[in-house]
C-alpha cells in the first residue's frame, strides 16, 4: 500500500476516533443536562405545589370576607395546577393583589368602626353605678386601651371577649345583690320625711316602742328593704288603729241599738198594760156606779128599814169589793209602771255611760288631732282654727292682732352634730319655753319642723318689739348642753300686724317675709313688718 494512501487512511481513522470521542462527550453532557433539567422540573413542581398549597390556605383564610376575592383565588388555584398556564394566571395575580389591598383598607375601616362601637358600649357600662369598684377600675383601664387603633382582627377579638367578661361580672354582681338595691339620695330623703311624719301621728301606747324602733331605722343607714319594711309596718299599725276605731264605734252603736230596743219594748209593754188597766178600770167604774145607783134606788124605794139595811149591806159589800179590786188594779198598774221606769232608767243610765266614754274617747281624739305629739303644742290644724277665731275678734272688736313666725337658727347643725333625738329634745324644750313666755290670751303652735307661729292679740305697736325680743332672749339664755358642750340656740322672728281690710293670709305672708329678712340679716333677731 502506498505511503500517501496509508497516511490518508491513518488520518481518517484519527478523525473518526476524535468524532466518536466528541459524540460520546456530547452524549454525556446531554445526559447530564437532561438530569439537571429533570431536577429543575422536580424542584419547580415542588415549589409550585407549595405555592398552590399556600394559595389554597390563603384563599381558605380569606374565604367569606369578599366574594370576588374568593372566586379569584379559586380560579388561581385551578390555573396553578397546570404549569403551562401559569403565565395566564399573571393578570389574575395582579387583580388579586388589587383586591387584597382594597380588602385591607376595608378591613381597617371596619376595625375602626368596631373600635368606636366598643367605646360606646364601654361608656354605657361605666354608667352602671352598682358595679364593684375593682371592676370599675378595670373598665377605666380597658377604656384607655381602647383609645389606640387596632391593626388586625386579632386585636379586636380579645377586646370583645373582655367586654363580655365585664357584662358577666356586672350581671353576677347584680343578681347576687338582687335584694340589696342601691340607696339613692332621694330614698334617704324619703326616709327622713317618713320619720318626721310618724312623729306627727299619735300612736297607741303599746305601739310606741315599735314606732321608736322604726324611727331609728329610718334615720340611720337605711337600706331600700328597711325603707319598704318601715312603710309596711307603719301602714299595718295605722290600719290596725283604724280597724280598732271602727270596731269600737260599731260596738257603741250596737249597744245603743240594744238599749233603744229594750226601751221601746218597755214603752210598748207599759202602753199595752195601761190600755188593759184602763179597760178594767172602766169596767170597775161602771160596776161601782151601778152599785151606787142601785143603792140610791134602794134608798128611794125603801119601805122596810130592816130590809133596806140588809140590801144596803149587800150593795156596800160589793161596792167595797169593786173598790178594792180597783185599788189593787191601780196598785198593780203602778208597780208595773215603776218597774218599767226602773228598767228604762237602768238602760238609759248604762247607755249614757257608754255615750260618755265614747264622748271622752272622741274628745281625746279631737285633742290629739289638734296637738303636735312631739312638743305637745297646738298643731297646724289647731292654729288655723285659732287664727280664724282671733281674726273674727279682731274684725269685730277692732283690737290689734299680731302674727309672728319664728324659726330656730341653724337647727340642722344640731341634728347633724348631736343626732336627731337631741334635735327632738331641743324642740321640746324650746316649745315649752315659748309657751311659758306667753300670756293665756296669746297662742303658740308648731307650724312644722323647727318653725313656730305666735298669735298675739291686744298688743300695741310700742310693745310688740319688746315682747318678741323678750321671747328671743329667753330662748337664747336656755343653757343647752350637748355632749358636754355648752350650746346657744337662737331664734329668728318675723312679725306683722293684721291691717285694716287685710286678710290673715296676707298678714301671714308679710310675717314670713320679715322672718326671711331676719335670717338674711344675720339671724338671732326680730324683724317687724310695719
Ligand atoms: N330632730 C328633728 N329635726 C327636725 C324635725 N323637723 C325638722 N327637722 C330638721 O330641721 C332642720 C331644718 O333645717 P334647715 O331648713 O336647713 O334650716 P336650719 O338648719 O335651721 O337653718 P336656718 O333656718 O337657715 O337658720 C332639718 O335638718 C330637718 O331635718 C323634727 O321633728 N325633729
Amino acid at each position: 500500500m502506498p505511503l500517501v494512501e496509508n497516511e490518508s487512511r491513518h488520518c481518517k481513522m484519527k478523525e473518526s476516533n476524535t468524532a466518536i470521542t466528541q459524540i460520546s462527550l456530547m452524549k454525556q453532557k446531554l445526559h447530564a443536562a437532561k438530569l439537571a433539567l429533570e431536577e429543575i422540573n422536580t424542584d419547580r413542581n415542588d415549589k409550585l405545589k407549595t405555592l398552590i398549597q399556600f394559595i389554597t390556605h390563603l384563599s381558605l383564610a380569606c374565604k367569606g370576607q369578599n366574594l370576588e376575592l374568593d372566586n379569584k383565588l379559586a380560579k388561581l388555584r385551578h390555573h396553578m395546577h397546570d404549569f403551562e398556564q401559569i403565565d395566564e394566571a399573571l393578570p389574575e395575580l395582579v387583580d388579586i393583589e388589587r383586591l387584597l389591598k382594597s380588602q385591607y383598607n376595608h378591613t381597617m375601616t371596619r376595625l375602626e368602626d368596631s373600635r368606636n362601637g366598643l367605646n360606646r358600649v364601654i361608656r354605657q357600662i361605666q354608667r352602671i353605678n352598682s358595679a364593684p369598684d375593682k371592676l370599675k377600675k378595670e373598665i377605666t383601664y380597658f377604656k384607655q386601651e381602647l383609645g389606640k387603633p387596632f391593626h388586625t382582627v386579632w386585636e379586636y377579638i380579645p377586646k370583645v371577649e373582655k367586654l363580655i367578661f365585664f357584662y358577666e361580672e356586672i350581671l353576677k354582681h347584680e343578681f347576687a345583690d338582687a335584694d340589696n338595691y342601691e340607696i339613692l339620695p332621694h330614698h334617704v330623703q324619703l326616709a327622713k320625711e317618713l320619720a318626721a311624719k310618724i312623729a306627727e301621728i299619735e300612736f297607741r301606747k303599746d305601739q310606741r316602742d315599735q314606732i321608736l324602733v322604726i324611727k331609728e331605722v329610718l334615720l340611720g343607714d337605711i337600706s331600700l328593704n328597711n325603707l319598704l319594711e318601715s312603710y309596711q309596718s307603719i301602714l299595718s299599725l295605722l290600719l290596725e288603729n283604724i280597724a280598732r276605731e271602727k270596731t269600737a264605734s260599731q260596738d257603741f252603736l250596737f249597744a245603743l241599738n240594744d238599749a233603744l230596743t229594750i226601751v221601746r219594748d218597755v214603752v210598748n209593754n207599759t202602753h199595752n198594760n195601761n190600755q188593759r188597766c184602763e179597760q178594767l178600770k172602766g169596767q170597775l167604774n161602771k160596776e161601782i156606779n151601778l152599785r151606787v145607783n142601785n143603792a140610791d134606788e134602794l134608798v128611794v124605794d125603801a119601805y122596810d128599814l130592816s130590809q133596806l139595811k140588809i140590801q144596803l149591806t149587800v150593795q156596800l159589800s160589793s161596792l167595797r169589793d169593786s173598790l178594792s179590786r180597783k185599788e189593787a188594779l191601780e196598785q198593780r198598774e203602778q208597780t208595773i209602771l215603776r218597774k218599767s221606769i226602773e228598767s228604762m232608767r237602768k238602760e238609759l243610765n248604762s247607755m249614757s255611760q257608754e255615750a260618755n266614754s265614747y264622748k271622752e274617747k272622741l274628745f281625746e281624739h279631737q285633742k290629739l288631732n289638734l296637738l303636735d305629739p312631739l312638743t305637745q303644742l297646738a298643731n297646724r290644724t289647731a292654729l288655723e282654727d285659732r287664727m280664724e277665731q282671733e281674726y273674727r275678734n279682731h274684725v269685730r272688736f277692732k283690737t290689734p292682732l299680731w302674727i309672728a313666725i319664728t324659726d330656730i337658727d341653724h337647727f340642722k347643725n344640731i341634728n347633724d352634730n348631736f343626732g336627731h333625738s337631741t334635735g327632738d329634745k331641743t324642740l321640746q324644750v324650746i316649745a315649752m319655753a315659748l309657751k311659758n313666755s306667753l300670756r293665756d290670751s296669746e297662742f303658740v303652735a308648731r307650724y312644722g319642723g323647727e318653725e313656730f307661729v305666735l298669735l298675739l292679740p291686744d298688743v300695741t305697736d310700742e310693745h310688740i318689739s319688746q315682747l318678741l325680743n323678750r321671747v328671743r332672749e329667753k330662748i337664747k339664755n336656755i343653757p343647752f348642753k350637748f355632749k358636754n358642750q355648752r350650746i346657744t340656740v337662737t331664734l329668728s322672728i318675723g312679725a306683722a300686724q293684721v291691717m285694716e281690710n287685710e286678710t290673715l293670709e296676707e298678714a301671714f305672708e308679710r310675717a314670713d317675709a320679715a322672718l326671711y329678712q331676719a335670717k338674711n340679716n344675720g339671724r338671732d333677731r326680730v324683724v317687724i313688718d310695719i
